[in-house]
């Protein structure tokens, strides 16, 4: 792994490091805030999935979580959204290829060789994480925007027994229902629904996944909600399942980070809260 910055930052060090991914076949960059801790103390860490267009960048730069996490004691990670470079598969567009990944593992080509995104947060990065950092991965929280919120959700409901807790920013609740993850899930996983369902927090729901609690910050004014994001199916899947969902409908506020910097430290507090940081 190697180190491409670190900052002090809120009394703790901001790192951004790199390394070659066995799962992508790429190199892969992320952040990791690291609060300042006693010697042989382990943290725990709160992973942050990012949305369609983003790097690790976008979160670390404008999502002003710093002071929550140094407060709390919690380690958070931002990964990037999806293998990069040449030799890479893109599209034109920017919902699909390079910066939007959507957490899947690809089944069909041109993505399969390198959009194995769900293997690399699921299982390659959490270990090399626990290699470098002073984090107590028995005390994992996950959280995401957007596409990222998606991702949050479905690999929080996939893996119940790692995240302690799970929410999620404007997050796409159900891929297989909107324009972004029809175009998303049939690219990548093919036409067949069937393998779509691992992939979308309301059939996993509806399939028998569960979290002891979901919390969901939702803007009134985002430009998203009524097409691609419908808070409303997931409110329905939590209730037919007796989830308990804290669904938070903020007025006027938007998709951007202006909005999601409102309320990261209160996402940050409630993780907290329930790793017991
Ligand atoms: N057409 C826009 C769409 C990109 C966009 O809004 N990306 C969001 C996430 S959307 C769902 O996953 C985002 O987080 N952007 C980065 C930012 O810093 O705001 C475009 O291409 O800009």
């Amino acid at each position: 792994m190697e180190t491409v910055s670190e900052n002090r930052s809120h009394g703790g060090t901001q790192g951004v490091y790199r390394h070659k991914s066995t799962a992508t076949g790429t190199d892969m960059t992320f952040s990791v805030f690291v609060p300042d801790h006693e010697a042989g103390a382990k943290l725990p860490v709160l992973w942050y999935l990012s949305g369609l267009t983003c790097t690790h960048a976008n979160v670390t730069e404008k999502g002003e979580y710093r002071a929550a996490c140094a407060k709390a004691g919690i380690i958070f990670i931002a990964p990037d959204t999806s293998p990069r470079g040449e030799g890479v598969a893109d599209d034109d567009a920017y919902d699909m290829g390079q910066g939007a990944g959507f957490y899947v593992d690809a089944t069909q080509q041109p993505w399969a060789p390198h959009f194995q995104m769900r293997s690399y947060i699921e299982d390659e990065l959490p270990a090399l994480i626990a290699e470098h950092f002073q984090v107590d991965m028995a005390r994992q929280g996950i959280t995401g925007h957007s596409m990222g919120g998606h991702g949050a959700l479905t690999i929080g409901l996939r893996n119940a027994d790692r995240f302690a807790s799970i929410s999620a920013f404007s997050p796409v609740v159900a891929p297989a229902s909107v324009p972004w993850g029809e175009k998303a899930l049939s690219g990548y996983l093919g036409e067949d629904r069937a393998a779509w369902r691992a992939y979308d927090a309301c059939t996993l729901i509806e399939d028998g996944a569960r979290a002891d609690a979901l919390l969901v910050e939702q803007g009134t004014a985002d430009q998203f909600l009524e097409e691609q994001l419908k808070p409303e199916l997931l409110a329905e899947a939590c209730a037919n399942a007796n989830i308990p969902l804290t669904l938070n409908m903020r007025d006027g506020y938007d998709h951007s980070y202006y909005f999601i910097s409102s309320f990261l430290a209160d996402h940050v507090a409630w993780h907290a809260e329930r790793l017991k940081a």
